[in-house]
Parts: structure tokens; C-alpha cells; sequence
């Protein structure tokens, strides 16, 4: 379906004031439209990514998440097309299957310690292109691939777009500890930083969720804006965390996929 169909069918379902007065056949597939929209942003935003952000000869940072399916998808497609010579990074177990089964050239850091470009998803972008990652639990591999990189390219669907961390991603800040650590680490940060801390729970098993590294993840839900700089550097120095999802000038450039089909570019500012 084309864009401009999901923009009517929005337009449609936006025209009922209720749901009570809404037909459910409109708002499932007012629904499912805002779904397919998302989707189409995210692709838009990784295509976009792929075609402005790696060349030829290059090594490339491959993250997690749903979005970077849509770029390993692409990046697949030009290394058959292009006949390009492309090494790929993972960032977690999930982008190491992508790779692989693309047919993409795998390798690590003991091989490619310096890489060219990397490519990742985020929970949120602020103006500054301060992140929050690891939604999806792979935020330390990804931090260390990004910090590898000569340049760092964010993509995301325009829910992700905020002024300031918090506005729109409400799960909080993940922080990767040592699982004996859990308890004293978040109970250093909610008395340091305020907030909550809660220790994430796996869905389709029982207990906690359980990192590509071995460890668990705390989601800091924080009140209010803050240096997230000095407040990355501090929760890392406490002992027992692994990693933060704070990326704090990391990121070079955020490409956004907006619902009117266009891409939003975001560049590092400059001082
Ligand atoms: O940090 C991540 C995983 O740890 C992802 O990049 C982030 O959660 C965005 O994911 P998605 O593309 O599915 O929205």
C-alpha cells in the first residue's frame, strides 16, 4: 500500500471522534495503518541510511533492533548490485544471524578493530543527538561498535524524534549490570538520580531478561532532564554496571523516516 493511502486511512479514522462512533473495521485498520506506518519510516529512514552512509571497500557496524533489518535488507541488495566488497560488524547475536543469513561477508573486532561507518537503531534522539539505546537489551556491544567507527549514523521512524530524552520514549534509561549487582546498583541510582529502577523481565521466560553478554538489564525511568553526560559517566563508575544507554556524542547524524514520506537529516552541531 502506498503512503499516501496509509495518510488517508489516518485522515479517515481521524474523522470519528470515538471509537464508539468509529466502525471497528475503520479503526483496525486505522491501527494497523499507524503499524504499516511506522514500518515504512523505519525503511525509509535505513534505506536512506545505506545509500548516503557506505561505499565501497568499507567496514560497516551492523546494530539491533527492528530498523536495522530494513538496512541490512538494503545493504544486501547493493552488495549484490553494486558488486561491492562490504565487511560487517555485528552488534549483538541478532544482527550476527542478519549478516549471515544475507550472505554478508561476517566478521569481529579482533579482525576490524577500526570500522568505517556503523548503523544503528535508537529508543530516542534528542536535539543534540544525546541517545537512548538498548530497548533491545544490546546496548553494550553496540556502544562498543559505535565507539569503533569513524562515524556513527542513527535511523529511526519519527516516533523517536524529541527536543529532550524523556519526551517520548517512557521506559527509561537501560543500564546493563552484573546480575549480583542489580539490587545495590539501583538502589545508587534511584537515591542518586531520583526515579525508579526496575530490573527487566523476560516475556516468554521465566525471571529476568538476560543480555548477549550474560548479564541483566535495569530500566531507569528518570523525572526529569538532566547532564546526561556527567550522569552517564557517574552510573558507569558505579561498581557492577556493565554499560549505560546513554549515548552521549556518539552519533554523527540521525536520519528520520517521517509519516509524509520524506526523510529528516539531523547532523552533530557544531560548537
Ligand atoms: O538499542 C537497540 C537495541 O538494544 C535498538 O537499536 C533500539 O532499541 C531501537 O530498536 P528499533 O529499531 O526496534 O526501534
Amino acid at each position: 500500500m502506498t503512503l499516501q493511502k496509509w495518510v488517508f486511512l489516518r485522515k479517515l479514522a481521524a474523522g470519528f471522534p470515538s471509537s464508539r462512533s468509529c466502525p471497528t473495521h475503520v479503526l483496525r485498520l486505522s491501527q494497523s495503518a499507524a503499524v504499516n506506518m511506522a514500518e515504512e519510516s523505519k525503511k525509509l529512514a535505513a534505506y536512506f541510511a545505506v545509500d548516503n552512509s557506505v561505499q565501497n571497500n568499507q567496514v560497516v557496524g551492523v546494530g539491533s533492533g527492528s530498523t536495522i533489518v530494513y538496512a541490512v535488507d538494503r545493504l544486501a541488495e547493493r552488495v549484490r548490485q553494486e558488486q561491492l566488497n562490504i565487511v560487517c560488524v555485528p552488534t549483538s547475536f541478532q544482527a550476527r544471524q542478519l549478516i549471515l543469513q544475507h550472505g554478508l561477508t561476517l566478521s569481529d573486532l579482533e579482525r576490524h578493530p577500526e570500522l568505517d561507518v556503523a548503523i544503528d537503531g535508537a529508543d530516542e534522539v534528542d536535539a543534540e543527538l544525546t541517545l537512548i539505546k538498548g530497548g533491545g537489551g544490546c546496548l553494550t556491544q553496540e556502544k562498543i561498535v559505535a565507539s569503533c567507527s569513524k562515524y556513527f549514523v542513527v535511523i529511526a521512524d519519527y516516533r523517536k524524534d524529541s527536543k529532550a530524552l524523556g519526551q517520548q520514549w517512557k521506559k527509561g534509561v537501560p543500564i546493563e549490570v552484573i546480575p549480583m549487582a542489580y539490587v545495590p546498583v539501583s538502589r545508587m541510582i534511584a537515591k542518586r538520580f531520583g526515579g525508579e529502577v526496575n530490573l527487566r523481565m523476560a516475556i516468554s521466560k521465566a525471571g529476568p531478561v538476560v543480555t548477549d553478554n550474560g548479564n541483566f538489564i535495569l530500566d531507569w525511568k528518570f523525572e526529569h532532564a538532566q547532564n546526561w553526560k556527567e550522569v552517564n559517566t557517574a552510573i558507569k563508575m558505579i561498581p557492577g554496571v556493565v554499560e549505560t544507554g546513554l549515548f552521549v556524542n556518539m552519533a554523527e547524524q540521525a536520519y528520520f523516516g517521517m509519516e509524509d514520506g520524506s526523510v529528516k537529516v539531523r547532523k552533530v552541531p557544531i560548537n
